[in-house]
């Protein structure tokens, strides 16, 4: 079946509400600080120019939103998001490239762009109104609703930089969508406000989104990213290194955060690994008598070795040992702990698997088939013990780490405990 819009126009058929092309910017930035007019007439004086660092914020970024389409852009911190907005809602000026956007847009920017700290709320708004093109007959029958939306009232009359950054955000979203603009740009505003201010902007957003407006929307938290958008950007160093559907885009884009997250973790793990070898580690991490020694630990799913996991997935415990001698009955025993709370410790005498001896080099598998971890970042200990479970041959101390991350919420807390709900 074909999805069309309010007009019957299919996907395809309709037209380009904001189209960029081969955009780039670039910012320079001082290598001195000159803050005073001492500072600059002494510059002046001494003949000694500015020296700056040419960054490229953008490079060659070209996309376009279709009328109605709600587009998402996402990246890393300092990728160039809010900069591509500022550039479609011509707060800045791309150094090349060009853009165009058809119908009236409404930027709501990080901190409410063209508010002026100085004036009062209301004054904000009605400058915005005016900067939008409203005049102030038009403003005055807004003002009540945007103060209400907002939950401002009682701050009308105050000072904008009066206003905490929370305030601030709620009256630019409230102002943004009082002007009804056919391309709204939105950047971080799920991120402001607490649970119910959001859950009012996410009603607002999906409003627009069913009047067939378009809407750019910026934002870290991928879960609101996958609600909202039909299409996403995915910016890397102000280049465009994703584009598609939602969910290719947020797959490759969790695949390069995963990546950074599993490079940190495994460092992390080298340099503690290092430092165990070299007997040189804090002895709250490390201890035992070392006849047997664990020399390396790695974590695998179904497929491969992964440091990142989803709630319910395989996970192995890979435990690789060196002994100096024969070791009778070695206990070996894993430990994984979230925020220093101790969360399981099972080990093989437990679990009733006697090793007769272990001599040299070895391995040994800890396998959970669904690991009920629900999301955050963890810390293993391993640790090889006597029959007795007295002595330590060499028990290693959240040494290493993984994480569950999951894509979409399941439950709250530690553990996914699979609970049914049955109403009566
Ligand atoms: N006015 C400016 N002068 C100098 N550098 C700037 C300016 N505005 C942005 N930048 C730099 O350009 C890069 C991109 O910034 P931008 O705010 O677009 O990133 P972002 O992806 O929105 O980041 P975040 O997720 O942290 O909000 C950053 O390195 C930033 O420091």
């Amino acid at each position: 079946m074909f999805k069309t819009d309010n007009n019957g126009r299919s996907e395809s058929e309709k037209p380009c509400a904001i189209e960029v092309n081969g955009v780039s910017k670039c910012f320079r930035i001082p290598h001195e600080k000159r803050v005073t007019v001492y500072d600059n007439i002494i510059g002046k004086i001494t003949g000694k120019s500015y020296t700056y660092e040419v960054f490229e914020a953008l490079n060659d970024v070209t996309f376009s939103v279709k009328e109605g389409e709600t587009f998402g852009i996402i990246g890393e911190n300092g990728s160039g998001k809010s900069t591509i907005l500022k550039i479609i809602s011509k707060v800045f000026v791309a150094d090349t490239g060009s853009v165009k956007v058809k119908g009236k847009i409404a930027p709501f920017l990080e901190l409410g762009v063209g508010f002026q700290p100085e004036l009062t709320a209301v004054e904000n708004v009605y400058l915005y109104g005016a900067i939008m093109g409203m005049n102030r007959a038009e403003m005055d029958a807004k003002l009540d609703s945007i103060f209400e939306f907002a939950e401002l009232d009682r701050f009308r009359d105050t000072k904008l930089k009066n206003y905490s950054s929370g305030m601030y955000a709620r009256l630019a979203f409230a102002t943004a969508i009082s002007v009804d603009p056919d391309v709204l740009l939105l950047d971080e505003v799920l991120a402001v406000g607490d649970q119910a201010f959001q859950a009012k902007c996410r009603y607002k957003i999906n409003e627009y989104k069913r009047n067939g407006k378009t809407i750019v929307f910026v934002s870290h938290s991928i879960e609101a990213v996958k609600e909202i958008c039909d299409n996403c950007l995915m910016l890397s160093n102000g280049n465009v290194v994703s584009i598609g559907p939602t969910e290719n885009v947020i797959s490759d884009y969790l695949n390069a955060v995963n990546k950074k997250e599993v490079e940190r973790l495994l460092n992390q793990y080298e340099n503690t690994k290092d430092a165990i070898e070299k007997d040189n580690v804090d002895p709250s991490i490390n201890w035992g008598s070392k006849e047997a020694k664990i020399v390396d630990i790695k974590f695998f799913n179904n497929h491969s070795e992964s440091y990142i996991f989803q709630t319910g997935q395989k996970f192995i415990a890979r435990i690789k040992y060196k002994t100096n001698q024969r070791i009778e009955k070695p206990v070996f025993g894993v430990a994984i702990y979230k925020d220093n709370v101790h969360i399981t410790g099972p080990n093989t005498k437990l679990c009733k698997m006697d090793i007769d001896f272990i001599d040299g080099e070895g391995e040994i598998d800890f396998i959970v088939d669904k690991l009920p971890l629900l999301d955050g970042p963890y810390k293993f200990s391993a640790a090889i013990y006597d029959d007795s479970c007295q002595h330590p041959y060499d028990h290693q101390h959240c040494a290493h780490g993984f994480e569950i991350k999951n894509l979409s919420a399941k439950n709250y807390g530690l553990f996914d405990i699979q609970g049914q709900w049955l109403s009566k």
